[in-house]
Formats: C-alpha cells, sequence, structure tokens
C-alpha cells in the first residue's frame, strides 16, 4: 500500500483542500479522501490594543517604581519560582523587574495574540512565511522522531531522511581519507564558501564545538572583498582541499564570485576540469545552477525552500558542522535542537523557556523602551554566538510593517550584540552598569569546562556570577562612602569622588547556565533562542522569516558596478554618492 497527499488551492475562494491517495498495487485498489481547510493566515492581532497590554502598561508603573533587591526582599521564593531547568540547562529569569502579576499578564498577552495556534501552524507546515509563499520547517530537519510533516502534503521526512543520509556517507568518506583528492591524497583542509546563514551558522557551530574536533582543517571564506579568499588560499594545498559552496539560492554575489576564484585558483594550481569533482560540493536548493557551476549533482546536498537561510545550520548547510566534529555530534546537535522544538511545541507557557525569554524580552523593548539586549556568553568557544543571532534576530524581527501591511505603532526587533566573558567586561560593560540605557543581558556560561586547566574555570565563573550580582544590586551611596572612609579619604574628598562610585544597580539579567557545552546542548540552545525570536514575532504581528530589508543595497550595488567599469566621471547619484564614486575613480 502507497500513502501519498496532494494539495490543491483555490486563492480566489480562500479554500485550500488536502487529498490523501491510497494504493494498493496487489489488488490494484485506489482509494482518495478529500479534506477542505480555509488557506490558513496566521492571526493578525495588534498587541497594543489587547486587553493584557493595557494591564501591562498599569502595572508597568508599579514595577518602574520597584528596584529588584525589592522584588527579592518580597518574595523569598523568588528563585524557585522564576528559574527552571531543562535538559541540563538552568534558566534563571528571577533577576528581571518582573513579578507574579507581570509574567501572569505577558502570559495572557501571548494567548491573546494565538501564540499557541501559531505555533501550531508552524509545526505542521502552514505556510507561515507568507510574503514569500513558503512554510518554515527548520524544526523538521531535525525531527528526530521521525513523524510525518507535510509541506504542500508531501512528508518532507524522507527528503530529509535522504539527504541526512547522503551527508553522513560523505563526510565518513572524507573523515576517514578514503575519498581521494586528483592526485591520490586524503583531503586535510576545507573551505567553506558562503555568506549570511550559510556561512554564520556552521561557524558559529564548528567554533563552538571545537573541543570534539577531528584533524580538517576547516576555513569559511564569506567576504567579498578579496582578502578572505586570498588569505585562506596561501594556507591550503589544492591537492588536499575540499571546497564547499554554500548558498541556498546559488546567486549569491559574494558566494559566486568567491567560488569562482576558488575554482580559477584550483585550475591554475594544475588540475584538470574532470578534477573539480573531487574538490568542489554543493549545498543549496538550485540544482540546475550547481550543475551549470560545474559541480557534480552528486556532490550537491541539497535543501529546501522551507528552509531560511538564517535557519539552515540544520539542513545541508551544516556540512561544514559534520565534516568537522563527525556525522554522529552533527546528528546530537540536531538531537538537542529536537528536544527544544518539542518543549516548545507542547509546554504550558508558564514553564516553557522560549516563550519566558521572549515575552521578558517585549517587557523590556515595549515597556521600558529597552533598544538593545546583550548576549554574553562566558566561554570562549561560543565566542561567535551573539554574531550568529545578530543575523538570527535581527534579520527576523527588523520589520517596521505588521501582517497587515501597515505600519507598526511600536517597537519590534531589538539590536543584538555582545561578546564573550569576561573580555566584554574590560571593555563596554561600564555602559552596561552605569550608563543612562537599560541594556537587558543573557548570561551564559558552562557550569564544566571543556579545558579545566588551574583554577581558570572558576575565576570565569566567579565573574560570570559576580556581573549578574553586581548589576542588580548596585552599589549605594552609604555602601562608597563607608569604602572611601576605609581608604582614609576625607569629607571633602568623599563628598567629591561618590557620585561617581555609585551604581544604582537595577539592571535586568537572565542567566543561562549550561552543565557542559556539548553538540547536544549547543543544539538545545541555539533552538531555544530561535523560537524565542518566533515568539516575538508572533506578538510583534510581523512576518519573521522573509528578508525583503537585504535586496535594495544589492540592487543598487548591482547598477552601480558597471559604473566602475571605466575612467568617466558619474553624475546620475545624489551628489554625495557621486563624489564618492568619482574620488574612488580619482585614486583607484
Ligand atoms: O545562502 P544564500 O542564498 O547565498 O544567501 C545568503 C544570505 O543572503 C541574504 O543576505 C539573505 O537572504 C540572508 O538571509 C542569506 O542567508
Amino acid at each position: 500500500m502507497t500513502t501519498t497527499h496532494l494539495t490543491v488551492k483555490s486563492k480566489i475562494f480562500n479554500l485550500k483542500a488536502r487529498f490523501t491517495i491510497k494504493y494498493n498495487p496487489i489488488c490494484r485498489h485506489l482509494n482518495y479522501t478529500f479534506t477542505e481547510t480555509p488557506l490558513f493566515m496566521l492571526p493578525t492581532i495588534n498587541f497594543t490594543e489587547t486587553a493584557a497590554y493595557k494591564y501591562l502598561a498599569d502595572h508597568f508603573i508599579d514595577i518602574n517604581e520597584k528596584n529588584l533587591k525589592q522584588l527579592f526582599a518580597e518574595d523569598e521564593k523568588r528563585f524557585e519560582k522564576f528559574s527552571l531547568v531543562f535538559e541540563d540547562i538552568l534558566l534563571d529569569y528571577s533577576k528581571n523587574r518582573i513579578n507574579d502579576t507581570t509574567l501572569a499578564l505577558l502570559m495572557q498577552l501571548a494567548r491573546e495574540c494565538k501564540l499557541d495556534e501559531a505555533i501550531k501552524a508552524m509545526f505542521s507546515g502552514e505556510k507561515i512565511n507568507q510574503t514569500e509563499d513558503r512554510a518554515v520547517l527548520h524544526t523538521a530537519l531535525r525531527n528526530q522522531s521521525n513523524k510525518p510533516v507535510y509541506a504542500d502534503g508531501v512528508n518532507v521526512m524522507d527528503d530529509v531522511n535522504e539527504v541526512l543520509a547522503k551527508m553522513e556517507k560523505f563526510s565518513e568518506a572524507i573523515i576517514s581519507g578514503s575519498w581521494k583528492g586528483y592526485t591520490g591524497k586524503a583531503i586535510t583542509d576545507v573551505v567553506n564558501i558562503g555568506i549570511g546563514g550559510s556561512d554564520l551558522g556552521p561557524v558559529m557551530v564548528t567554533e563552538g564545538l571545537k573541543a570534539y574536533k577531528n584533524h580538517l582543517n576547516m576555513h569559511f571564506v564569506s567576504n567579498i572583498d578579496g582578502t578572505h579568499i586570498v588569505e585562506t588560499l596561501k594556507t591550503v594545498d589544492p591537492e588536499t582541499t575540499l571546497f564547499l559552496v554554500a548558498s541556498k539560492t546559488f546567486t549569491t554575489q559574494e558566494t559566486m564570485t568567491n567560488a569562482n576564484t576558488a575554482r580559477e585558483w584550483f585550475l591554475n594550481k594544475g588540475a584538470k576540469q574532470e578534477d573539480v569533482a573531487k574538490h568542489f560540493a554543493a549545498l543549496s536548493t538550485n540544482a540546475k545552477d550547481v550543475a551549470a557551476f560545474g559541480i557534480d549533482t552528486a556532490n550537491m546536498f541539497g535543501f529546501w525552500d522551507w528552509v531560511g537561510g538564517r535557519y539552515s545550520l540544520w539542513s545541508a548547510i551544516g556540512m561544514p558542522i559534520a565534516l568537522s566534529v563527525g556525522f554522529a555530534n552533527f546528528k546530537e546537535l540536531l538531537a538537542g535542537a529536537h528536544a527544544a522544538d518539542e518543549h516548545f511545541e507542547n509546554t504550558p507557557f508558564e514553564n516553557n523557556v522560549p516563550v519566558i525569554l521572549a515575552l521578558i524580552g517585549i517587557w523590556y523593548i515595549n515597556f521600558f523602551d529597552a533598544e538593545t539586549e546583550a548576549i554574553l556568553p562566558y566561554d570562549q568557544y561560543l565566542h561567535r554566538f551573539a554574531a550568529y543571532f545578530q543575523q538570527g534576530d535581527m534579520e527576523s524581527n527588523g520589520k517596521h510593517v505588521d501582517r497587515n501591511g501597515n505600519e507598526v505603532t511600536y517597537e519590534t526587533g531589538p539590536i543584538i550584540w555582545g561578546e564573550p566573558g569576561t573580555n566584554g567586561q574590560h571593555a563596554f560593560y561600564q555602559l552596561i552598569h552605569q550608563g543612562t540605557r537599560i541594556i537587558p543581558c543573557d548570561f551564559i556560561a558552562p557550569a564544566q569546562s571543556l579545558n579545566p586547566i588551574g583554577e581558570h574555570h572558576p575565576i570565569l565563573l566567579s565573574n560570570f556570577f559576580a556581573q549578574t550580582e553586581a548589576l542588580m544590586n548596585g552599589k549605594t551611596e552609604e555602601q562608597v562612602t563607608a569604602e572611601l572612609k576605609k581608604e582614609g579619604k576625607t569629607e571633602e574628598e568623599i563628598k567629591k569622588l561618590a557620585p561617581f562610585k555609585v551604581f544604582e544597580g537595577n539592571r535586568p539579567t537572565n542567566s543561562i547556565l549550561l552543565k557542559k557545552v556539548t553538540p547536544r546542548s549547543l543544539g538545545t540552545l541555539i533552538a531555544i533562542y530561535e523560537h524565542k525570536i518566533f515568539v516575538q514575532g508572533i506578538v510583534w504581528n510581523i512576518f519573521s522569516f522573509d528578508q525583503w530589508g537585504v535586496e535594495l543595497g544589492k540592487q543598487l550595488a548591482k547598477s552601480i558596478l558597471p559604473e566602475l567599469k571605466n575612467d568617466d566621471a558619474v553624475s546620475s547619484h545624489d551628489a554625495s554618492t557621486n563624489g564618492l564614486i568619482n574620488q574612488y575613480k580619482d585614486w583607484r
């Protein structure tokens, strides 16, 4: 018996139907069932018009008058209540400017915005990326339960599993050395050529999991600046290098230019056209252009339009990860993310880690007018984590038009930034502690170090604990005065100095304590942040899975490029752009 599904749609009548076709080849019995459902559209609710929002606006006035120290004094169970452990990850959100009322109202806000419906819609393959008419199914890429997931009536798990099996075979051949280059040598170096979502995820995770790495040397080339590819090619040998051309669309200017340069370099070093197949593979959705580039489609690892670029590290785009740490570890990464998916899909909002993080974020952005959020990993391996979520969050929720196509009347996605601790402490923490802005921070640290040498880890963690404590408690004028007195300062000196040494505190943080950075825990952590972004997008009534904002600059660059080919002065732009182009022509 074979079972297939088909979807038929009528946009004119806002209708959608699904056929199930069952065919028994033995008795040649055919059966159709037909179910009609309205075409799915995400709810479009202006969250500032909900009842919960109005209560929150009132409640904000109360909370804004209180400080965190008071909130802790008022509730001795505060840590137990406002922290939870999930998958060897402790989330402590008690050092936030919230109480039970805040959380109850934020949960109600999510309910009024129909977050539950939206979550179901995403997991079940509805086309929630409406402006691109696509489903959003990165969760299917890590669906270790293998439960069928349908996009346009087709169970995508068959394709997902097929590509995973192909990735496994390929990565094992490269790692074991059974795959030979054109002179019969094993591969020693892998150069991933990609940008944005086809670069940041693999870079962040291969760095994050460096402790689990094998012998392969990993390189990542993203920038169109020739320096990036030139400096990388200086360090590799054509006989033992594998190039991965990673691009969802396979049309991205930077990636295609870098890939062409790499191929030219390879051929100029004595390799022949037929050797390209042994040294170039493609990670893409675009088989036609991959073949046109000259890559054997047997070396192409596909994915699908329902995988957003910035959510694609779980797909074939994760090949550098599988190569660097082995396929078994890549599967563990997927398994960790799957655990977060199940938690997100099935846990009541009150205990749901991504929902809690998202709603607390909204509390600061839309009520306290916070403009930025800092992600501060106390783990050198996670040094690209904040950079990764700059794309993840800012490309997803950097939108000013709501799902009805109207200008929003509230703030949406925050500016995401951050660097690892303790480096950041010696650079920008001054502003977090004593500046004029409220900057909610996520502090992330592993309890166990992967390099437990001497006192390093306890020192690192003492800083991790100290920072959130200092941000919350600050230092009062009385404390400062007492300290200065002890140092032997005069009354007058104390009066002069004290204001500069006072920390008002009351600055909010989340602490995320991982037992250890493992492929599984990193997978879970990334998926938690992905779902946080989703929840915020739903509440803000924006589309989180398109990225039209990156197009205009690309278009203009394409029209300027031909103008740079000759030395004639240009006059077709505004005065500033003309002036810049003409000075460049003069100086080059
Ligand atoms: O993988 P591609 O198609 O090369 O796209 C790379 C990047 O291009 C654009 O900047 C955006 O669309 C990003 O979301 C994307 O990640």
